[in-house]
């Protein structure tokens, strides 16, 4: 009897012996942030503080800094984190102390692109592939895509022109996304489309396969990826076929820009199309950089692909998404509205392709804008220390955690912005912006690994606004009202779109202009 029940105890005692190490490793793990002396919400065993997110991030987060202050500890599940919204020290991460903390942290589901792509570069192979990459961003070499920018912004205007004659309810998150992924294909991949009127193009069939809203809420086989990422390694996913971005879409990609690719360097260089794929490809050329002796200075064919697939996944939902929040807000505040319309009047007399001197000149568009960022852009940023480093006197942040900086948070901080729950562009007038302390407006990121897109971005978003209101305002329109009571206006609806950005479910309506 003893010798049967030997056996049973050894089981139960080796169970007991693997929950207590379980036990022992979590609550070593979730002790770290308690041994740096940093405040924060009390964990949950093994869920940290993951719960909390259920009432929105932004929620949490925003309470988080009221109770614990501008440094604060929490945990994802059992991964410390150190929250940060105190310029200071943002500007030590991001600038002061970069190469202590250099990278994004991995996404836990493989992206399905090479590691070295500039998005998830670590330290060496970023500042190789932004070295080369830096010059085809600046604001002088996005001025020469205006024109790929005007072609999409006919597009839109076509397609805006059409629901509106139709009176048809419409998804305007949908609309600015159809403009964005004309933009993109346009400007990263030298490939001219327009998606709302051809979904079928072999461009747009593709695209759409990518998982951007990996930004915000993940699709189901992305979830069970995530939850898997726990017990599985990557490479196995990887072959499973549970990537970001699936590897069909990538060969196609790749077959089309090795067309590209082959047809350019054929032609004269005032025959060639200019783009985002053109300055890459000149970079790739050039071999005039400023790169230590090691680096390979040029950029291979693959190389110059993947990077313009990672453009594409960063820069299509974000433009989209300022796009629509902005419309939103124009909707709410309709007299800086009317300021803003008698601007674009002022400023482009006639309908029709708007000039980047134009946009230069608009002083109150740009403020807008960067009222609409810092309200409704609501990122948080994450770092990875590779290295201790003190960050603030007494506090040193031990390699392998992750500093997330919450420049939601910071962005509407009272120290620094007065009423900022008020939406008011002026805080964005040369002067004031002059008197701001630095590091505390940061929609773009700050330092090396500072969104190399924004000047894009920001000229395809001016653009496409100051198309549209050459012709229409957008009006506020209340969803109880039913959609066969509009006569005159179509609607726009900006649904909430799962974008960790401008999440944010409201409707306006497009109303024509008489003059
Ligand atoms: C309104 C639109 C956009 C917003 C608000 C935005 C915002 C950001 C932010 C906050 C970062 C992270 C900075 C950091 O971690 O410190 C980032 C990085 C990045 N963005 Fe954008 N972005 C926008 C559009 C674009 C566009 C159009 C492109 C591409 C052409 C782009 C390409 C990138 C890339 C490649 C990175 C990573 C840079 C690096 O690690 O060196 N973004 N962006």
């Amino acid at each position: 009897m003893a010798c049967e029940s030997l056996p049973m105890s050894v089981s139960w005692g080796l169970l007991a012996a693997f929950i207590c190490l379980v036990l022992l490793y979590g609550y070593r793990t979730m002790s770290v942030l308690q041994k740096l002396g940093v405040r924060g919400p009390t964990p949950l065993p093994f869920v940290g503080n993951l719960l909390t997110y259920r009432k929105g991030q932004n929620v949490a987060f925003r309470e988080w800094r009221q109770n614990y202050g501008r440094v604060y500890g929490m945990y994802e599940g059992l991964a410390p984190k150190l929250v940060i919204t105190d310029p200071e020290i943002v500007k030590q991460v991001f600038v002061k102390d970069f190469s202590n903390f250099p990278m994004r942290m991995p996404l836990c589901i493989p992206i399905g692109l090479p590691e070295e792509t500039l998005i998830f570069a670590d330290f060496s192979h970023h500042k190789r592939r932004r070295g080369i990459l830096s010059p085809a961003f600046t604001a002088g070499k996005v001025k020469l895509m205006v024109p790929l920018v005007n072609r999409c912004a006919d597009f839109l205007m076509e397609n805006l022109d059409k629901l509106f004659v139709e009176e048809t309810t419409f998804d305007a998150k949908q609309v600015f996304s159809y403009l964005t992924l004309d933009v993109m294909a346009s400007t990263a991949f030298g490939v001219e489309v327009n998606s709302q009127k051809d979904p079928q193009h072999a461009f747009v069939v593709n695209a759409r396969k990518v998982d951007l809203s990996v930004v915000g809420g993940m699709k189901p086989s992305l979830i069970i990826a995530a939850v898997l990422s726990m017990v599985v390694p990557m490479d196995v996913l990887e072959k499973w076929g549970l990537t970001v971005v699936p590897a069909d879409a990538v060969s196609f990609f790749h077959s089309i820009l090795e067309t590209i690719l082959t047809m350019r360097i054929k032609q004269q260089p005032n025959e060639r199309r200019m783009d985002l794929l053109e300055l890459m490809r000149a970079a790739r050329e050039e071999h005039c950089l400023d790169l230590p002796e090691e680096f390979e200075k040029s950029l291979s064919a693959d190389e110059v692909t993947t990077d313009a697939i990672s453009f594409f996944l960063a820069g299509y939902d974000t433009i989209a998404g300022l796009l629509g929040t902005t419309a939103v807000n124009l909707a709410r505040y309709s007299d800086m509205q009317d300021k803003l319309l008698q601007e674009v009047a002022t400023v482009t007399e006639e309908q029709g392709y708007v000039q980047n001197e134009d946009i230069q000149k608009m002083e109150y568009l740009d403020m807008f804008l960067m009222e609409t960022l810092r309200m409704d852009s609501g990122a948080r940023f994450p770092r990875l220390c590779t290295q201790d480093t003190e960050i603030s006197p007494g506090l040193t942040v031990p390699a392998g955690v992750e500093v997330i900086i919450d420049s939601d948070s910071l962005h509407i901080d009272p120290e620094y912005w007065p009423e900022p729950e008020t939406f008011i562009p002026e805080r964005f007038t040369k002067e004031e912006s002059n008197k701001r302390e630095p590091f505390t407006f940061i929609p773009f990121g700050q330092g090396p690994r500072t969104c190399i897109g924004m000047h894009l971005a920001l000229m395809a978003t001016k653009i496409t606004l100051v198309r549209i209101l050459q012709k229409y305002r957008f009006v506020a329109f209340n969803v109880t009202v039913e959609v066969n009571e509009l006569n005159k206006a179509a609607d726009l609806r900006l649904t909430d779109h799962g974008l960790g950005f401008f999440v944010r479910n409201q409707w306006v309506k497009l109303e024509r202009l008489d003059y």
